[in-house]
Order: C-alpha cells, then structure tokens, then sequence
C-alpha cells in the first residue's frame, strides 16, 4: 500500500501523549509497510494541558483533552488523533469514529510512596484528583487524607518525592510506557478496578473517512476493541459526568468476554459492583444492562451522581 503524502498523526504533546502517538505511527508504519516519514507526528496544546493548576472535574472535563484534537480533525489539519482512552468522555460527536484500539498493556493501579494498599492509614494523605481514585481509596481506609494532585507523571512522581503527600496512585500502563517499569507496586484489579479505558490507546479518524479508517483498522486489537466497547458502553449508559466514581473493566475469558464495573459515592461510603459475561457482538448491550442493574442497587443519592 503506497501513499504520496504523509498522512498526519494529532495527539496531545505530553510526554505520555507522545511516546503513544510514536507506539501508534510505529504500529501503523509496521503494518502497512510504509517508510517511517510515512506518517507526521503533530502535537496539539489541548486546554487540559494549558490548565494544570485545578481538578479536571472542576473546569469542564474530558472534552478539555480532546475538544482541540476533535477541532484539528473535523477541519483536515490532522488525519487521525490518537489518545489514551481512558481521558475520552464517553459520549463522542458522531462526526468522529473510534478506528482502532491498540493491544492493552498492564490495566492495573500502581501505588507509589508506600508498600501497598495496605500500608495506608487514615492519618495519611493520598494524592489524587481522581474521583474514583479518592473514592475507591476513602471506601478502603475511611479518614484518609487526599490532596489534589495534577500534573502529568513525572510532575506526580516529584510531588512525592517533596513531601507533598504519602502516597499517589498512577497507572501501571503510562508508567511502563514513559519507562518507569519499577516505579511503585502494582495493585491487583480485585482491590482496585481501573477506569473505563485504562491502558488502552484509541485511535479516532472522520467519520467517513474510509481510506484512514481503514489503514487504522488494521492495527486495532480486537480484545482492546471489544474491551473498550463495553467499558465506554457502561460508563454512557451510567450518565455520569467526570465526577461521577466508576470503575469498568471487561477482560476476554475463554471463548466470552468479563465485565467487571463499580459506582461509588464520593466519599466511598457506598459502593455498588456488578459483573456480567458477553460474547464479543453483544459488548454494549451487555454493558449497558450492567449499568442499569448497578444503578436499581444505588441509593438515590448514589444514582443522583450518574442519571442526568
Ligand atoms: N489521566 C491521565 C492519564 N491518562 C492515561 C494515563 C495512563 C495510561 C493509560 O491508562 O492508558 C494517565 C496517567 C495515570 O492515570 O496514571
């Protein structure tokens, strides 16, 4: 397959964002038999990367992490945009397609600073802006301290490093990805559930646009994809905004699929966790039916969080 003009990559220009944008080109380049300047990385300054100074939830949500790449797209100064998927919001225009979904790396947690989920006690302080993060933390060790923490991950690690808290969570995937392999201890999902998405680089081109979706299509994993489906399936059906608690993780399991999710209140003094099997067509609906099962169990106050 030949192409006279490279074809261009948007991503955010973190450090995380970028090592994913050259995993993806890399993948893309690899599969298709394409020269390396085959594809041109371009780097967009999204307002979640301007604003670092507040909690995500605070100043308007996911959509900060992508509305620029969605603006970069829709007007054809980039081809595709390749994000973590984790940071999506789960409703997307319908004007932008999810082309692909690379093969997932480690879903789980990573706790830095101390030994384990364990070692933590309420005099501590945790630093996260993570609402499920603090949630799912609060609803282990009740009392516990939690200091707001962004920042990309090296900004994290170095506020340990100062003192600024006890101990932060970060994922085991960015980690490994930025090339901190022995960087804190890995948590098991049974103890902590990752968010939707985690671990997994989605790929999104223009709706339509059948030449890239389908030179993307051939680098998607289909266990990621399914995977994701249902994960991002969940959390819509849930309603919720990005101050809403909720943990999803659907894994393959034999010849059928696991999906594993939680809602929890803020404070993590309610929890409600379900799981469901599915076969690879049914992921959303299966997904969405979990949902509405979790939400009949939450109290009002838990479903007031989600359900718009
Ligand atoms: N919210 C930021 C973010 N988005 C994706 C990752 C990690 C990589 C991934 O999950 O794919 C991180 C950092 C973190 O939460 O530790």
């Amino acid at each position: 397959m030949h192409k006279a003009e490279p074809l261009k990559l948007g991503t955010r220009g973190s450090p995380l964002a970028l090592v994913q944008a050259r995993a993806a080109a890399a993948a893309l380049v690899a599969a298709h038999g394409w020269s390396e300047d085959s594809v041109e990385i371009v780097p967009i300054k999204t307002t979640g990367d301007k604003v670092q100074d507040r909690p995500l939830a605070e100043i308007g949500g996911k959509a900060l992490w992508t509305k620029e790449l969605d603006r970069a797209l829709l007007d054809g100064d980039i081809d595709f945009a390749v994000h973590s998927a984790k940071d999506m919001e789960s409703i997307r225009p319908d004007t932008i397609a999810l082309a692909a979904a690379l093969p997932r790396a480690d879903v789980r947690e990573r706790i830095i600073g101390v030994s384990g989920l364990d070692a933590l006690k309420p005099e501590m302080r945790v630093g996260t802006t993570s609402p499920r993060r603090a949630a799912q933390l609060l609803a282990r060790v009740p009392g516990l301290g939690l200091v707001p923490f962004r920042g990309n991950v090296a900004t994290r690690l170095a506020r340990i490093d100062a003192g600024e808290a006890d101990a932060t969570l970060l994922a085991s995937a960015g980690l490994a990805r930025l090339g901190m392999h022995d960087v804190g201890t890995p948590i098991p999902v049974e103890a902590m559930l990752p968010a939707p998405g985690q671990a997994i680089i989605a790929i999104e081109a223009r709706a339509g646009d059948d030449t890239v979706l389908a030179y993307l299509a051939a680098v998607s994993d289909a266990d990621a994809m399914t995977a994701l489906v249902a994960e991002r399936a969940f959390a819509a059906a849930l309603g919720g905004s990005c101050h809403s608690p909720v943990a999803a993780l659907a894994e393959r399991d034999g010849a059928d699929f696991r999906l594993r999710a939680e809602i929890l209140s803020t404070d993590g003094g309610e929890r409600i966790a379900g799981e469901t099997r599915f076969s690879e067509i049914d992921a959303a609906a299966a997904a969405e039916s979990l949902a509405k099962t979790i939400l009949n169990r939450a109290s009002p106050g838990l479903r007031s969080l989600f359900v718009a």
